[in-house]
């Protein structure tokens, strides 16, 4: 049976989705938050000269030869400007952040001037417009500062909030229901009987979603019955879900029952089966405008399956780019060739003491083993079919 290739599956999952609403938050609310158009500024920062440094705002033309001594004829402490001009053998008291006076084209810093009463003595001489920041030298009113797309974190949100906006308007969360199924599943702290496990894919999931910039929406674990697969199918679509995300039960043993009911929920398949390792029975869908992506159950397909699709159209109706951003390293030990499935293996990530990246693979790939999961800082790509590499070729990895 041919597979459909990895990026092939991701276009047509990808296909159509286009990004969700704008509301408007409070800055304080706004960490994490996706713009949603581009942020102009509505005012010039600084928005006259300011002074850079505590000292005496003076005039070059009385500081030809020095020492020389100046009328100290006002003050300047940000927040409140000198008003009236600096006139020939003037100078004015001034602090960091306030206006310069009009006539001083430099700043002297008080370390090079010595105050004496009504009078200061320059030391030294500034060079023109030393310690003055221009009016614009951070931004300008009507700069557009911050694109569609970013996602707001402390350096944009300090720079949203300097060009005096309040309110964000950024992209709703998408919506992201998350089904369990499977009889063997209990939820983590319950009492599994014998023949039970915990239920990991949940948690991993949720916490890929919320890192993404989605909203998890838990709908527990379904047992492998058609029915109860069904009404929480049902749940995700009245609670209006942008995606649902089912976990396991998407193989073809005679208990993995979720395409069955999705199809009969009225589903549209975009695909099933892609030729990927660990994640080979992945399935996307629609469901009116819900999307469905139905991960595999094996703990670490769901997370990496996850990663390669789930973020991308999370990403995508975020109206940020759904590209992965693949980096090289080079191979800390040899991979063997490969097969028909582009593999993704864990592998632990350190680097040279020249600073070079190495990536180095683990033996063992299971896609059981979620510890080798945790301890991994990247997967290495593998196309299909790539040959056997010996320690030393640089591959390319997606850091986790
Ligand atoms: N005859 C075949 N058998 C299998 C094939 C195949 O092509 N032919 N594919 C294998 C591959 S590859 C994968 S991946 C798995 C995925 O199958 P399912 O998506 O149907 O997953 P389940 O059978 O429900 O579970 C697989 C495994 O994972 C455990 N599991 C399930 N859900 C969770 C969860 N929420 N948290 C933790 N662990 C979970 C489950 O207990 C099973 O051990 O199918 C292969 N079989
Ligand atoms: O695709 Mo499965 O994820 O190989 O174990």
């Amino acid at each position: 049976m041919s597979l459909m290739p990895v990026a092939e599956a991701r276009a047509r999952l990808l296909d159509g989705v286009a990004p969700l609403g704008t509301e408007q938050v409070p800055l304080a609310q706004a960490n994490g938050r996706v713009l949603a158009e581009d942020l102009a500024a509505t005012r010039t920062q600084p928005p006259f000269p300011a002074s850079a440094m505590d000292g005496y705002a003076v005039r070059l033309s009385d500081l030809e030869t020095l020492p020389a001594t100046l009328e100290v004829v006002g003050e300047a402490p940000a927040g409140h400007g000198f008003a009236g001009a600096l006139a020939p053998g003037q100078a004015v008291r001034i602090f960091t952040g306030a206006p310069v006076p009009e006539g001083a084209d430099a700043i002297l810093i008080q370390e090079d001037a010595r105050r004496d009463g009504d009078t200061v003595t320059a030391l030294e001489r500034p060079a023109p417009g030393q310690f003055i920041r221009p009016a614009g030298l951070d931004f300008r009113k009507d700069e557009a500062l911050i694109h569609a797309g970013a996602r707001l974190d402390y350096r944009t949100l300090a720079l949203a909030a300097a060009m005096n906006h309040a309110r964000l308007p950024v992209r709703r969360r998408p919506l992201v229901a998350i089904v369990a199924t499977g009889d063997e599943l209990v939820p983590p702290g319950a009492e599994p009987g014998p023949d039970q496990i915990i239920a990991s894919n949940h948690a991993g999931v949720a916490a890929l979603v919320e890192d993404c910039g989605g909203t998890p929406l838990d709908l527990g674990i379904a047992p492998d019955d058609q029915t109860a697969i069904a009404a929480k199918v049902r749940e995700a679509l009245q609670a209006g879900a942008d995606i649902l995300v089912t976990l396991g039960g998407a193989s073809v043993g005679d208990h993995d029952l979720v395409q069955e009911v999705l199809g009969g929920e009225g589903m549209d398949l975009a695909f099933w089966k892609i030729a990927m390792r660990p994640g080979k029975p992945l399935m996307a869908g629609r469901l009116g405008s819900m999307k469905v992506l139905g991960l595999p159950g094996n703990p670490v397909s769901s997370l990496v399956c996850a990663l390669l699709f789930l973020r991308p159209l999370i990403a995508a109706m975020l109206g940020r780019s759904p590209d992965l951003f693949e980096e090289t390293a080079v191979l800390g030990g040899p991979v063997a060739e490969n097969d028909r499935r582009q593999d993704y293996l864990r592998a632990t990530l350190s680097r040279h003491d020249d600073g070079t990246l190495v990536v180095h693979p683990f033996d063992r790939q299971d896609s059981s083993m979620l510890a080798l999961l945790a301890k991994s800082g990247a997967l290495i790509v593998r196309a299909p079919f790539a040959p056997p590499l010996h320690a030393g070729t640089p591959v390319p990895i997606l850091r986790l």
